[in-house]
């Protein structure tokens, strides 16, 4: 077996590491990580200030680290989030206990009791693009996606009727900076250290938008546990309406560990951790994926043509039998994950010695896999690995070309995958639905000139997802 030592990567200097290599913007320094991935085989270790960290680009490896009960922890930036007991950074002792807690609160059926506020917070979205169509220019879909996917979210989070209310949707869009500001950790090795992170303005702000969040939250949580309370007292039975969303606040409350309710923090973490992991993920993707339509109109027919065949009229309701039906949608969304991964890099940590790819990696290394650069290697996609090809994912094609897990898996993979998968393909589907039943894209940009990416948790496209729309007449 060989150490650690003996593992390649870039020239590492004294106190800084490879550092400097991710100086400059961050498009810059996400083209540098990507380039390494390229020119390492299989696994590179690159040492950033203090920490080393290992880049693994094999898929057998990839797949091992995922699987693996040695490396379960989350690597040391998803502190960054600050959501220390959600499912996403917290530990994988206490991870066990709340996966298990909530993966039925992400079960079928309540998933479906979501369709109609997706559809409903579509329909909203579609409407605030008139304006955009009246004035025949090219806009920022990002903006409009980001709207939706809050509403959608808050409302299947907190309380259905929340798009009625202004005021707390208005603070959901503080969600956007929170998230964009804890991004701006990842790759500023300056601003790991907390000491360092404290004394910039952007700290002070994280500090007075979170508060703000808490502000306008906390309240409903409270009051909804104090009905909640109330209805048990009176035992009044919930009438068992499967449309009735049923919406993860009021499941939290009504959780058990070891017979004990959940605390309001606990339930509080849970909430940030769904909202943050829902919605600019789902957001960026929808706008990926209609950017890609606007650039691809033979694509964006056959979509349109599948619209056409499984919805009698331009009215009919949204339903789970409708969306299920939409395959080719289905494959449209998959080729977009794939060359538009929008978590598209993900870390573990060590918490043991483990053997991996001959070599004997330490405890508290931390492993950096990078579902981006999988999902574009060559030897894995072929030479049009770059180019659009919904045909990619028909279901004969794919099953007879038995593509490797780890060459396509951008909502991870093993234990901590998403456990928002299913949710998010509804959200997208009906969101993609609905644009297109009223609408026909188009855009300036093409796939060439959407090679400037950077990361900041989220995949970031520099040039934005500009498209422009006309209304579709049937
Ligand atoms: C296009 C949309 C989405 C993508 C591409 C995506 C991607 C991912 C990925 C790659 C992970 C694994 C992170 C890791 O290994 O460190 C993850 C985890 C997670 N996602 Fe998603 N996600 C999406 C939507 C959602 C939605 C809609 C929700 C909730 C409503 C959600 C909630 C979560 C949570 C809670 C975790 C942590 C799971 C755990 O560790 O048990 N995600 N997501």
């Amino acid at each position: 077996q060989r150490t650690l030592q003996g593992i390649d990567g870039p020239k590492a200097y004294p106190i800084i590491g490879s550092a400097h290599l991710l100086l400059g913007s961050e498009e810059r320094s996400f083209s540098v990580v990507c380039a390494l991935y390229s020119k390492y085989d299989k696994i590179f270790q690159i040492r950033l200030g203090p920490k080393n960290f290992l880049g693994l680009s094999d898929p057998d490896l990839i797949q091992e680290v995922l699987h693996s009960p040695s490396c379960q922890n989350k690597a040391f930036f998803y502190r960054f989030l600050e959501v220390d007991y959600g499912l996403i950074s917290s530990r994988y002792v206490d991870w066990k206990v709340y996966r298990k807690m909530l993966n039925p609160a992400f079960n079928q059926r309540i998933l479906i009791s979501f369709i109609s506020i997706f559809s409903r917070a579509a329909e909203r979205m579609v409407k605030r693009m008139a304006e955009e169509e009246k004035q025949g220019h090219v806009f920022d879909l990002l903006h409009y996606t980001t709207q939706s996917t809050m509403e959608m979210v808050c409302a299947s989070s907190l309380k259905s009727d929340i798009m009625d209310d202004p005021k707390t949707m208005g603070i959901c869009s503080d969600f956007e900076k929170i998230t964009s500001i804890m991004g701006s950790r990842v790759l500023n090795v300056l601003l790991h250290s907390d000491l360092l992170f404290a004394l910039t303005p952007r700290y002070w702000e994280l500090q007075k938008l979170t508060q703000r969040l808490r502000d306008t939250f906390s309240p409903i949580f409270l009051k909804r546990r104090a009905e909640l309370q109330q209805q048990r007292a009176e035992l009044e039975d919930e009438t068992d309406d499967y449309r009735k969303p049923m919406v993860f606040l009021d499941q939290l409350l009504n959780m058990q560990r070891n017979s004990a309710e959940l605390s309001i923090e606990e339930i509080e973490c849970h909430l940030y951790t769904i909202l943050g992991a829902g919605t600019e993920t789902t957001a960026s993707q929808v706008a990926y994926i209609l950017l890609l339509l606007a650039m691809h109109p033979e694509v964006q027919e056959r979509v349109w043509e599948e619209i056409r065949f499984v919805y009698d009229t331009d009215a009919q309701e949204i339903t789970y039998e409708t969306l299920t039906r939409q395959l080719y949608l289905e494959q449209v969304i998959k080729e977009s994950l794939r060359l538009f991964p929008v978590a598209p890099v993900i870390g573990r940590e060590t918490t043991e010695p483990m053997s991996l790819g001959g070599y004997t990696i330490p405890a508290g290394v931390t492993l950096l896999i990078n579902i981006f650069h999988m999902h574009r290697r060559k030897d894995l996609w072929g030479e049009g690995a770059d180019s659009f090809d919904p045909d990619r994912f028909d279901p004969l094609i794919y099953k007879s070309q038995k593509q490797h897990p780890c060459s396509f898996f951008p909502f991870g993979g093993g234990p901590r995958n998403c456990i928002g998968y299913r949710y998010s393909m509804f959200a997208m589907k009906t969101m993609v639905t609905q644009v297109l039943r009223r609408y026909k894209l188009s855009t300036p940009l093409t796939l060439d000139s959407t090679q400037r990416l950077s990361f900041a948790v989220t995949l970031k496209l520099s040039v934005g997802h500009m498209i422009k729309i006309e209304p579709r007449h049937t």
